[in-house]
């Protein structure tokens, strides 16, 4: 067999590292690439049939290469001393201690990678930043290779992911755009066209965009930024939406229509949630704050600000629609994921709202298609920020709330509950038979949809008070006199 034409070597084999290495061992067979981490867990769950991460279409393209060129190892060390193309692809976590805490990213991971790959290696490589960075890494992180390079030359390049979860693969295969940032010297140009060579595999040249380092950086925390506040521009509106009797629906739909505007990413939400939106807006006014910035941080807050405002308003819809008590009530929770088509709870909004109930005492029953008993119990277990330290990968769930139950059956989670709250988008909660639901309930039956997806009329007619985000109030719950 003839040897590879480049060996890549990229280290964790998370979210972004496994379905992003998977997708370029299927595209060149000719590359070796081998993906590593610090934790036997997770490496040994992806050299099974039992992949670590739920995503469609995952298994399909790692079987079909897995073994030929892509490997999977806990051997870090050896794997990237023998490469020419390093991806670091660790955490890159919000601070949760000392300087900058509950803002700033946490570059520990990133640091203690440079420090080992300075040690390690005995040839020229390319380092690829494939973490979502502050802007400026590049630099630090090219001092931590060239301070033990021992005559060891170093090209760092910027090479931010776009693939949001639940879709990977088909990001992956038909990305908007791929974006490469490297120096602009002839050393850094060449390193820039080599990576280019791999995308372009597949991926369309005029897709393919090279910029300077600093502005691929910041292209990736800003891109989020925007994503981010679209969501929060919808939800402050649906809340707009319930004082005047207007459907946010209705308002995103023809907002959408403007070509300028555009239809997506317009679903008004009980909140967004996942692992990066919210690290990487408090890291993007942590670096604006830095900057002297003050009202550019401002600005950007308001986008989290909002977010957190509308899971907290959904709480309280809950409980202020309730005679404003859930005190050993039971509140069916459908739905825990971040989204739809992940098992990821990483800043899910449910974590908020599950919390919010538990403060007012209610008696959760939780079911989720894709997410175990076992992360539940832990993600509601967790501080705030924790979740992202690699750590919690070999934890076994903190102190375990009596208050909640787990359900593996949809319509046993619902029986006997006074109130069902529809917290991620899966398909199947479109298609239930509430008719059966509404039946097994205790009366009258409460029905809070956060994401949008029940027919509120036909719920109506079957005897549920709907409170649906952003959508025309239940007699019920408009005259109650709340304080959102
Ligand atoms: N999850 C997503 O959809 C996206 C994430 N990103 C960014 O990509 C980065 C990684 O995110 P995820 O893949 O979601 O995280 P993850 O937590 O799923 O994976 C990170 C992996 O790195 C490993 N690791 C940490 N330090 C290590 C070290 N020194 N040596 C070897 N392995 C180490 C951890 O054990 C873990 O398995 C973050 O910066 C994130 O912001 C960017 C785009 C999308
Ligand atoms: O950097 C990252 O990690 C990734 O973050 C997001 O991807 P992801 O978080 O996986 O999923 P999204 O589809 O963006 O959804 C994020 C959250 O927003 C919510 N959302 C999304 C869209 C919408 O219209 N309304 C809405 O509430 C989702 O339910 C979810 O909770 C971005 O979409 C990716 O481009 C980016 O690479």
């Amino acid at each position: 067999m003839a040897p590879p034409s480049l060996k890549i070597c990229c280290i964790g084999a998370g979210y972004v590292g496994g379905p992003t290495m998977a997708m370029i061992a299927l595209k060149c067979p000719d590359v070796e690439v081998n993906v590593v981490d610090i934790s036997k867990a997770r490496i040994a769950a992806w050299n099974s049939d039992n992949l670590p991460i739920y995503e469609p279409g995952l298994s399909e393209v790692v079987e079909a290469c897995r073994g030929r060129n892509l490997f999977f190892s806990t051997d870090v060390e050896r794997l990237v001393a023998d490469c020419d193309v390093v991806f670091v692809s660790v955490n890159t976590p919000t601070k949760t201690t000392g300087l900058g805490a509950g803002k700033a990213a946490d570059l520990t991971y990133w640091e203690s990678a440079a420090r080992m790959i300075a040690t390690v290696s005995k040839s020229d490589k390319i380092v690829v930043e494939k973490s979502t960075v502050p802007v400026k890494t590049a630099e630090a992180i090219e001092k931590v290779l060239s301070h033990n390079a021992k005559g060891i030359k170093f090209q760092i390049l910027s090479n931010p992911e776009f693939l949001a979860e639940g879709t990977a693969i088909q990001d992956l295969a038909f990305p908007d755009r791929v974006l490469i940032g490297g120096r602009d010297t002839e050393g850094g140009q060449k390193a820039v066209n080599t990576l280019k060579s791999v995308y372009a595999r597949w991926v369309p040249e005029d897709k393919i965009i090279t910029t300077g380092l600093w502005s691929a950086e910041l292209s990736k925390l800003a891109a989020n930024a925007i994503l981010a506040q679209r969501i929060s521009s919808v939800n402050a509106i649906s809340a707009l939406c319930e004082s005047t009797g207007a459907d946010v629906s209705e308002v995103a739909f023809a907002i959408g229509k403007d070509t300028r505007i555009g239809p997506k990413f317009l679903q008004s939400s009980v909140g967004f949630g996942g692992s990066c939106f919210q690290k990487d807006i408090l890291n993007l006014v942590y670096i604006c704050e830095c900057n002297g910035l003050s009202e550019v941080a401002h600005y950007w807050k308001q986008v989290v600000a909002i977010n957190d405002y509308q899971k907290s308003r959904f709480a309280k819809r809950v409980i202020s629609s309730m005679f404003n008590t859930v005190a050993g009530k039971k509140i069916a929770i459908l739905g825990f994921a971040f989204k739809k088509d992940t098992g990821d709870t990483r800043e899910t909004p449910a974590i908020d709202v599950c919390h919010g109930l538990l403060g007012d005492r209610a008696v959760l029953t939780i079911f989720d298609p894709q997410v175990p008993e076992e992360q539940i119990r832990r993600d509601l277990s967790m501080n705030k920020f924790e979740w992202d330290h690699p750590h919690q990968l070999h934890s076994h769930g903190g102190s375990v709330t009596s208050k909640i139950e787990y359900a593996t059956d949809v319509y046993e989670a619902c029986k006997g509950a006074h109130g069902i709250c529809i917290l991620t988008e899966w398909e199947m909660f479109r298609n239930l038979d509430y008719q059966r639901i509404y039946d097994n309930m205790q009366k009258p039956a409460f029905l809070f949809d956060g994401r949008n997806i029940v027919k509120v009329a036909d719920m109506r007619k079957m005897g549920f008070i709907v409170y649906s985000i952003g959508k025309p109030l239940d007699p019920w719950v408009k005259d109650l006199q709340i304080n959102i």
